[in-house]
């Protein structure tokens, strides 16, 4: 079969997009692991599947597979791009879009300077949400990493994240513990591993070893993760610059019970075709 796809980066974080409103598109794990490969395939840290809406009130479905071939449930920078391939492909002439993804609603908004806004939707804390083993609920849990202990906080945005303040993102912890972290045991999911290292109450510095896709250059609900994590440990203010390798993500969320807000770039490549 001859596919067609549009590849998009949303701070380098980076996607096939797949138009799957137009054709129906079935794809196994393992082709999607062939398409992620950078030498012998596209690359891509993400696979995104737009669909047609299964219901009334929504505009679309979306699905996103890492690149391990894993179906996963929520993808921020990939949310973003799906806005800009949507509406460059005609798919809709609405800028506010409504779409449906394995871990709920959210509402991207391409604004009129380019960036797009997404309603993340809110966040889940208690260990059964993460899924996260622990006794009881609390701001952090101590973690052992090999020998190492840490202090992680725990936060889905529908998929899972362990975040942890540290003192230098670029002292070689995330290399370190990243990939132990994503197969700890206690995550019976695996994890997305974050690590933030604080500016101040307005600024920090993020990278996240990815689930099922290695270190990404940018990671948006790690980002929501680690603001939403740092403002309940009392360390940050409501609206926060993250910065990544990839650029700057704006976060905010006002406390328990409001959805997290993302503000950031959406980029097409390029598109092309390949037969699978
Ligand atoms: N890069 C995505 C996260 C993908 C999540 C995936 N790695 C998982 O949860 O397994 C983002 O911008 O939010």
């Amino acid at each position: 079969m001859n596919l067609t796809f549009t590849k998009m980066q949303g701070l380098g974080n980076d996607f096939i997009v797949l138009d799957g409103v137009r054709q129906s598109l079935q794809l196994s794990a393992e082709t999607i692991r062939k398409l992620g490969d950078r030498h012998f395939g596209i690359g891509f840290d993400q696979l995104l599947l737009v669909e047609p809406a299964e219901r009334e009130g929504v505009d679309f479905r979306y699905r996103i597979f890492n690149s391990d071939g894993g179906e996963v449930e929520h993808c921020g920078n990939g949310a973003r791009c799906f806005v800009r391939f949507v509406i460059d492909q005609g798919l809709t002439d609405k800028t506010e879009i409504v779409v449906d993804t394995a871990k709920g609603v959210i509402r991207p908004k391409l604004e009129a300077n380019g960036l797009v806004t997404v309603d993340m939707g809110e966040p889940r804390f208690l260990p059964d949400e993460i899924p996260f083993v622990a006794d009881a609920d609390s701001i952090t849990y101590p973690l052992d990493v090999k020998g190492e202990q840490v202090d992680i906080s725990v936060v889905s945005m529908g998929n899972p994240h362990a975040v942890q303040v540290v003192e230098n993102v670029d002292s070689g912890v995330v290399e370190r513990q990243g990939p132990v972290i994503e197969h700890h045991p206690r995550f019976p999911q695996r994890v997305n591993a974050g690590f933030m290292q604080v500016l101040n109450r307005g600024a920090v510095k993020l990278r996240v070893y990815e689930r099922g896709a290695g270190e990404t250059l940018a990671c948006g609900t790690g980002a929501c993760a680690a603001v939403v994590a740092g403002i309940r440990r009392g360390l940050l203010d409501p609206t926060v610059r993250v910065t990544t390798h990839g650029g700057d993500l704006t976060i905010s969320w006002h406390g328990p019970g409001t959805p997290v807000m993302m503000t950031g770039p959406a980029v097409s490549v390029f598109t092309g075709q390949i037969e699978v």
